[in-house]
C-alpha cells in the first residue's frame, strides 16, 4: 500500500503525511528534505544552486547522515531546494532511494506514505491512494509565517508569500517532474479546514478506497 501526496508549499500534505502514517501504522518518507539536504549541502560549501555540476555531485554523494543537525527548514534552504531540484541529474540521483522506500518500506511496515511534488506522477505512479493538497496562497503563507517566526522575531508574512509563489512558479514549470497533480488523485483544499478536519477528510478517502481494495 502506497499513499502519495503532492501539493504546493506548506498547502499542509507533510502534516497529513504524519498522521496518516501514524494513524495506519506506515512508514513516511519527506521527499522534501532530500533536495532540501541536497541545496543544503551546496549552500555550506558556498556553493551556487543553480550550478549544475556542484548540484548533480551533492546530490550524487547524498547521505543522511551528512545532515544530520543541520536547520533545513529555513526559507533559504527551501528556495535552494526548489533550483537543485530542477536539475535533472539530481532527480534521477535521488528516485531510486524514494521507489525502494516506497516498494520496501522499512521495519517491515505494510504500507508507506511519501509527501512531495511528484509522487503520484513520477515516483509512484501506481500509489494506491494519490492525494493533492492544496490551499489559497495566503492561507499557506499565514501558516508557514506561524511555524517560521518563533525562530526569526522580525520575518515578514509578505516575505514568506512572495518565497511560495515563487517556488510553486519553479516547481510547477520545471520540464523533468514538475509538480502537478496526478490524473486519478484526490483534490484536498485544506483551506477552510482544521488539521483534524483534513485528517478526517483524508481518512474516508483512504478507507473508502481500502474497502474496495478488500
Ligand atoms: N489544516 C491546517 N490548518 C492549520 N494549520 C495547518 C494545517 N495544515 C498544516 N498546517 C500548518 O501549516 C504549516 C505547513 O504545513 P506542512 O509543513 O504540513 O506543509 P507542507 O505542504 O508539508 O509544506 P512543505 O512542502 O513546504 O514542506 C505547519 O506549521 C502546519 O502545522
Ligand atoms: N518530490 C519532491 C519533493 C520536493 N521537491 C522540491 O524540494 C523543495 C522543498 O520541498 P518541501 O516539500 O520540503 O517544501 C520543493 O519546493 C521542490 O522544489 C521536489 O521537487 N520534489
Amino acid at each position: 500500500m502506497v499513499i502519495a501526496l503532492d501539493g504546493p508549499a506548506a498547502s499542509g500534505k507533510g502534516t497529513l503525511a504524519r498522521l496518516i502514517s501514524d494513524h495506519y501504522s506506515f512508514a513516511y518518507l519527506d521527499t522534501g528534505t532530500l533536495y532540501r539536504g541536497v541545496a543544503w549541502l551546496v549552500l555550506k560549501e558556498g556553493g551556487d544552486p543553480a550550478d549544475p555540476a556542484l548540484a548533480a555531485a551533492a546530490a550524487q554523494g547524498y547521505a543522511i547522515e551528512k545532515i544530520a543537525g543541520a536547520d533545513i527548514r529555513t526559507k533559504e534552504v527551501g528556495a535552494a531546494a526548489s533550483v537543485v531540484a530542477a536539475n535533472t541529474a539530481v532527480r534521477a540521483a535521488l528516485l531510486d532511494f524514494q521507489r525502494r522506500f516506497s516498494e520496501k518500506p522499512p521495519k517491515g511496515a505494510k504500507g508507506a506514505v511519501l509527501d512531495g511534488r511528484d509522487i503520484g506522477t513520477v515516483v509512484c505512479p501506481d500509489a494506491t491512494v494519490k492525494f493533492f493538497v492544496t490551499a489559497s496562497p495566503e492561507v499557506r503563507a499565514h501558516r508557514r509565517w506561524l511555524e517560521l517566526v518563533p525562530a526569526r522575531p522580525g520575518l515578514e508574512e509578505a516575505e514568506i508569500y512572495q518565497d511560495l509563489l515563487e517556488r510553486d512558479a519553479r516547481d510547477a514549470a520545471r520540464d523533468d517532474a514538475p509538480m502537478a497533480a496526478a490524473d486519478d488523485a484526490e483534490l484536498l483544499d485544506t483551506t477552510h479546514l482544521s488539521i483534524d478536519a483534513a485528517f478526517a477528510a483524508a481518512r474516508r478517502v483512504i478507507d473508502g478506497v481500502f474497502r474496495r481494495c478488500g
